[in-house]
């Protein structure tokens, strides 16, 4: 975890009530980066979120290797000078060598948000039993003032899907909430956008005293 003092912890985060929602989307991938395969990562995010949000929103896109350094700085980029609310890693959170995403993520963050990668366990499980190989973490990375929420997602393109939107039970309830329910209030906390979600896709909980 990086230095507490990059965040001046009594001063108020960026208001931006009324701004678009800046996201960033992060593939990491050693054959997608050097042309073996398509990036099938950054067009899956795009995808759900366009399906997902209803108000206004911005996306800013970096493909690169699986190497610790290179995203450390897509990160914090990304947070610092592009002024993301939001950034969503795919890729690199498994037990290989060469998976170093949520090593990365906490090295530039400021604090841990462990429900994350708990919850994202979690709603795997149910579509693969190794899901427990994914160490994918959820965590902040807060400036004087501005914040974001980065959180770590698998490779594997349908997992994008699969946790930022969770499972359907047959009535159409969330039989398991996907990440992304509590995501529009952790912004608010932040000090992020307003963002509102289509409920059929993705119903946003925010507590009643929070809705607007
Ligand atoms: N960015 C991507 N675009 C398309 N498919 C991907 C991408 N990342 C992963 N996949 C697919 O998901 C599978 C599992 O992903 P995983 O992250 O384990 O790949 P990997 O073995 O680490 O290799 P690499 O980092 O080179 O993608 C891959 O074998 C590939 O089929
Ligand atoms: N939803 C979902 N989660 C998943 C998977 C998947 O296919 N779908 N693959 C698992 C596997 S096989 C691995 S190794 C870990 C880490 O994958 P990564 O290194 O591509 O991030 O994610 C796990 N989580």
């Amino acid at each position: 975890m990086s230095d507490q003092s990059l965040a001046a912890p009594t001063a108020p985060a960026e208001t931006g009530a009324s701004r678009p929602l800046r996201v960033g989307a992060v593939s990491i991938s050693d054959r997608a980066s050097r042309g073996d395969y398509v990036d099938a990562g950054i067009p899956a995010i795009h995808d759900w979120l366009d399906s997902a949000l209803s108000s206004p929103w911005q996306l800013e896109t970096r493909l690169i290797a699986d190497d610790r350094a290179a995203i450390e700085a897509a990160l914090i980029e990304l947070v610092d000078v592009a002024r993301c609310d939001l950034v969503i890693t795919t890729g690199g959170t498994g037990p290989s060598r060469r998976d170093v995403t949520p090593e990365a993520t906490l090295a530039i963050a400021t604090r841990e948000m462990p429900g994350f990668g708990e919850q994202m366990r979690q709603i795997s499980l149910q579509f693969v039993p190794t899901a427990i190989l994914s160490r994918q973490v959820g965590a902040l990375r807060e400036l004087a003032d501005h914040a974001a929420l980065i959180i770590n997602l698998p490779g594997q393109p349908k997992a994008i899907r699969q946790t930022l939107e969770g499972l359907q039970a047959r009535d159409g309830k969330a039989a398991v909430p996907g990440i992304f329910a509590a995501i529009p209030y952790c912004l608010d906390l932040i000090g992020g956008p307003y963002i509102e979600t289509r409920d059929e896709v993705c119903a946003a909980f925010r507590p009643k005293s929070a809705r607007r």
